[in-house]
């Protein structure tokens, strides 16, 4: 374990890091992120002992590192620093090896088994053997840092100090390269340290994260303590935002752009629908901010093309995200620019309607298939048969993400009540319906004009939603069981 306690140090005058303490236990490792010139470097220097401290205690497994000898302390600790100067070109094998002198014993060469071993490891896992003959010189930045990384490796020591591991790295060696130093870690219970600028991988990688500002900690924990808005905001002072990683519970952060090309002001226009037999179809001149549960980009994203496709009741494909692509695509719309929905209703029967309000407006469209409604509280007792309500709410207004999420729940009770009102049933039960097995919703926004922040009935962007999707649901039924009596 490494116990740093109140650690003081500088240069000349001035003291650059000021009454440090934190700790690392084994098989973890600790980002240190801070904005330029914050003291990271020299943090790293004091922690390796380059720099003398002016104050404070450094302690490995309680051994404070003054009374370490540099060949045990390099037995101990290995350093991959920020620069790397070098005087002569070497190999890349001479270059690991450098990584063993520690182990050296004596004037002369001592070269083991075990070394030899512990440099075609590191070569291994920095893949890099192929190289083991090229000169440094001769290779790019991020294949120098892999060697650089491997020498460190090769040292065989139990704690890692690392400054910027991944700089030059493209995406893919970002990746292995951390994957590998994650992996040894913990497999071989490696205390590391390592700087980062990228607070997205630090987030990803890292076990505890310290964020420094002028010498000083300003938070420190897990990811999720340090990695947020207020304190990112403060200390790199530049605008941020926070998001969720997909896959883990890393939180990351993105950049909010001081210069953009201003947006084209938009405006949803229930004109603007096309309605045809082969679909329902609204193309937006800007991307609308969008969450839905389509076929085909389902989940949150920026869209300018909206599709509600009608498909045969038999249609039953393997792969409907295949197909479905094609079929935009073959339209000469872009998959990657479109929210595609699917339905065996007349699309166009569907009900598109414009509300106004003092802040802007809402456009509801719905196509309502309720020959298979069900009722969802006895949806446990019956068979599922297939049919759809696809429902669209798209908002002239900047809604906040409890918006979106208020907006699903007022827009799926408004459809409730619509079944209710004409007493659409459960074909199975006999009992009202609440939906269809397969319904759809999708709410869209300009993000611009009017801030939204709530989209419940109490406010008059939730009053829209609920009136106007309960109209357009209503319409839309007694569309369709007009056009069955008429069959
Ligand atoms: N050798 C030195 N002599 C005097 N001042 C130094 C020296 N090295 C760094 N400094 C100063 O110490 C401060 C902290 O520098 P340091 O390199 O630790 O920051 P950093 O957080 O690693 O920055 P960066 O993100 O730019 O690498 C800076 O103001 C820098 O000018």
């Amino acid at each position: 374990m490494l116990n740093i306690t109140e650690l003081v140090g500088g240069y000349g005058e001035k003291n650059i890091v000021n009454n440090i303490s934190f700790q690392v236990e084994k098989g973890s490792i600790l980002g240190i992120l801070g904005p330029n010139g914050s003291g990271k470097s020299t943090l790293m220097k004091l922690m390796s002992g380059i720099l003398p401290a002016r104050g404070g205690k450094i302690e490995i497994e309680g051994k404070s590192l003054a009374d370490f000898g540099a060949k045990e302390l390099a037995k101990q600790m290995a350093v991959l620093p920020q620069l790397h100067a070098h005087a002569f070109s070497h190999t890349v094998r001479e270059t690991v090896s450098l990584g063993r002198y520690p182990h050296q014993i004596g004037w002369f060469s001592s070269w083991s088994d075990e070394d030899e071993q512990a440099v075609l490891e590191a070569m291994r896992l920095m893949n890099i053997t192929h190289y083991e003959n090229t000169l440094i010189d001769q290779l790019s930045g991020g294949e120098q840092q892999r060697v650089f990384v491997a020498q460190a490796l090769a040292q065989n020591a139990k704690i890692l100090l690392l400054d910027e591991p991944t700089n030059h790295l493209d995406i893919n060696h970002q990746k292995e390269l951390l994957d590998t130093i994650k992996k040894q870690a913990i497999e071989k219970e490696l205390t590391i340290v390592s700087i980062f600028h990228d607070i997205n991988i630090a987030s990803i990688y890292c076990d505890q994260l310290l964020l420094l500002d002028e010498g000083r900690i300003v938070r420190m924990g897990e990811p999720h303590e340090v990695v947020r808005e207020e304190d990112i905001e403060a200390v790199y002072q530049t605008r941020i935002s926070n998001y969720p990683h997909p896959e883990l519970p890393k939180p990351q952060v993105t950049l909010l752009p001081g210069v953009s090309r201003q947006a084209a002001e938009t405006t949803i226009r229930a004109s603007d629908f096309i309605l045809s037999p082969q679909m329902v179809l609204f193309q937006s001149q800007a991307p609308l901010k969008t969450v839905s549960s389509a076929v085909i980009n389902a989940g949150a994203g920026w869209f300018r093309t909206f599709i509600n496709r009608h498909v045969d009741m038999t249609y039953n494909i393997d792969n409907s995200f295949i197909e479905m692509s094609g079929f935009i695509e073959e339209l000469g719309f872009k998959t990657t620019d479109t929210v595609g929905m699917m339905t065996a209703v007349r699309t166009e029967d569907a009900i598109v309607k414009e509300y106004e309000a003092p802040f802007g407006s809402v456009v509801i469209a719905v196509t309502a298939g309720v020959g298979n409604a069900v009722d969802v509280s006895k949806a446990l007792e019956r068979e599922v048969r297939v049919g759809t309500i696809n429902t669209w709410i798209m908002v002239n207004g900047n809604l906040s993400d409890e918006a979106f999420i208020q907006a699903m729940i007022t827009a799926t009770e408004a459809k409730t009540k619509a079944l209710h009102e004409e007493q659409v049933t459960d074909p199975l039960t006999g009992s009202l319906a609440t939906g269809t097995s397969t319904d759809s919703i999708l709410v869209a926004a300009t993000q611009q004009g009017a801030h939204l922040p709530y989209a419940g009935p109490i406010t008059e962007l939730g009053k829209l939603i609920g009136s106007g999707v309960y109209e357009c649901t209503v319409k839309a039924i007694e569309l369709y069981r007009e056009r069955k009596k008429a069959w």
